[in-house]
């Protein structure tokens, strides 16, 4: 029997549908999965495909039966489970061979095992893959890290499993080591705010506007023939109408407020901090996840405080809906912007060279946050390539202008009826503080000089770094 041309370890979700992409797309394909029950499970229910899937229940059979140099994707549970599964195959390999871990692992944990197979003859790949199950199963959005060499041994399936948009595959090389991830992550963070900014929007039209959850998903499903049109916006609609099959309520009424996470958003916020890089939508949305978690305090706070909604200010109807919309859009705007603007720095702190229209590429079909947008930021970043920020394009800034006053709008509305809407606030305090030449962080150097004589720097560049405080202030 030929060898495969890959091999693939770990059925789970994204692990199988990914063997069956590659068996799909005419690539022999060897796989492995700890337990071997699902191994076999896999292949019995493969179908035609099953005639290019070798199913292998030990690693030696699997080594072997893959063609050197041998592409190896590690598709299992993120952190430890990698690098115990990472041991137990590096015996078997030669040199040459590339370990590709497709989980969403953390960049640095990428870059540390870069480190540790040095000299060492293998290879890593560190590789970002998003589109859910059903992204892996018919095209993911691939984002690759690594060697430029070890990546041409692989582009060939990569690209052929890969989403398509206009007709170019949504896989690309990004720099190496943790480039790969680190995009995946920000790709994560991203996702996490359109989705939490998506949930404010569902919060005002139903608890502030009384709208029901079929009424909502209507108003979504309208909203995805304009400027919001992506896959989030979509699934929104589709899950709002679908009805519980126990109950006969709207399946959004009867699931628990409290949304689970597995870290990449966190890691986005961290990585975000660490760099000085402000990323409030981002941080926004993992905070509120973070609070949709304390389900059993937000409930005894409810008991004391009472639940203090005022009518919404702005009566429902159609200006009323174009201005949630257009705040939505204008939210989502600061959310890529600021995701763009880490990677950017993550790149000159990495030396990576990100290519950010890539980027925006890449992410236009295949993963969660796929969209027409996507490919608007595409167009932007490729005529104006060393922007700062994407609002500093000129088609950017011109949305900008446009839908600013409807997140002001609907912000002040929000709060005045006592609607939480953290990740639109937090938008728009990022939009009105960073288009502002002159903020109020005098004031705090003043502050950090007079407690501890930090210093400051003076408008007119005179060398007087320090105050006339007098008593109380920190001796110079
Ligand atoms: N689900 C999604 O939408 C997406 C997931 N990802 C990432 O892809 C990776 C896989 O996710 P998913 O397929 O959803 O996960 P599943 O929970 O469906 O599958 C987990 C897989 O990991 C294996 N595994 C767990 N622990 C170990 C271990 N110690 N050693 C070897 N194998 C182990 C399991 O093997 P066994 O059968 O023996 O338990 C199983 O094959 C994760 O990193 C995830 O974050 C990325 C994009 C989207
Ligand atoms: O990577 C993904 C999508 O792009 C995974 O679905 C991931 O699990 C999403 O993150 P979280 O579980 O924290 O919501």
């Amino acid at each position: 029997m030929a060898q495969a041309e890959i091999g693939l370890i770990g059925l789970g979700v994204m692990g199988a549908n990914l063997a069956l992409n590659i068996a799909e797309k005419g690539h022999r394909v060897a796989v492995f999965n700890r337990t071997p029950d699902k191994t076999r499970h896999f292949f019995e229910t493969a179908g035609d495909l099953a005639e290019r899937i070798v199913p292998c229940e030990t690693i030696e059979a699997f080594v072997a039966a893959i063609r050197p140099p041998r592409p190896v994707i590690i598709m299992i549970k993120a952190g430890d489970p990698v690098d115990q599964q990472m041991a137990a195959l590096m015996p078997h390999l030669s040199a040459g061979d590339i370990m590709i871990d497709a989980g969403n692992a953390n960049f640095r944990d990428t870059r540390a095992r870069f480190q540790r197979l040095e000299g060492s003859g293998l290879t890593f790949i560190g590789m970002g893959v998003s589109g859910g199950e059903e992204g892996a199963r018919h095209g993911p959005s691939i984002m690759v890290g690594g060697t430029p060499e070890s990546y041409a041994r692989v582009e060939k399936v990569l690209t052929s499993i890969a989403a398509r948009f206009d007709d170019e595959p949504c896989c690309a090389w990004l720099g190496s080591d943790g480039a790969g991830h680190f995009v995946k992550t920000i790709h994560n963070g991203i996702e996490y705010a359109d989705m939490q900014m998506i949930a404010e929007i569902y919060g005002i039209l139903r608890d502030g506007l009384g709208k029901s959850a079929t009424e909502i998903g209507d108003i979504f499903v309208d909203w995805n023939k304009g400027r919001l049109n992506s896959y989030l916006i979509e699934i929104t609609g589709t899950v709002l109408a679908a009805a519980d099959p126990l109950t006969g309520k709207p399946m959004v009424d009867v699931i628990l407020d409290k949304a689970g996470q597995k870290g990449t958003g966190k890691w986005s916020v961290i990585e975000a901090q660490e760099m000085g890089v402000p990323a409030t939508a981002i941080e926004a949305a993992v905070a509120a996840r973070s609070l949709s978690a304390l389900k059993a305090e937000r409930e005894r706070a409810e008991a004391l405080f009472g639940v203090e909604t005022a009518a919404f200010p702005t009566a429902f109807g159609p200006e009323l809906l174009k201005d949630l919309e257009l705040a939505l859009f204008a939210a989502k705007i600061g959310a890529y912007a600021q995701g763009f603007a880490v990677m950017a720095e993550a790149s000159r702190e990495y030396g990576w060279s990100l290519p950010m229209p890539v980027i925006a590429k890449i992410w236009r079909a295949g993963c969660i946050i796929r969209s027409q947008f996507l490919d608007e930021i595409t167009t932007a970043f490729t005529a104006a390539p060393d922007s700062a920020n994407l609002i500093l394009t000129p088609a950017f800034s011109a949305m900008v202008r446009e839908t600013l006053p409807s997140l002001r709008r609907i912000v002040s509305a929000a709060a005045a009826s006592g609607l939480p809407v953290p990740a639109l606030a937090s938008a728009l305090a990022w939009f009105e503080a960073y288009k502002r030449a002159r903020g109020t962080a005098n004031l705090i150097q003043a502050q950090r000089d007079f407690f501890g004589a930090h210093g400051f720097e003076r408008v007119d560049g005179i060398d007087r770094p320090h105050g006339p405080w007098g008593s109380g202030a920190a001796q110079q």
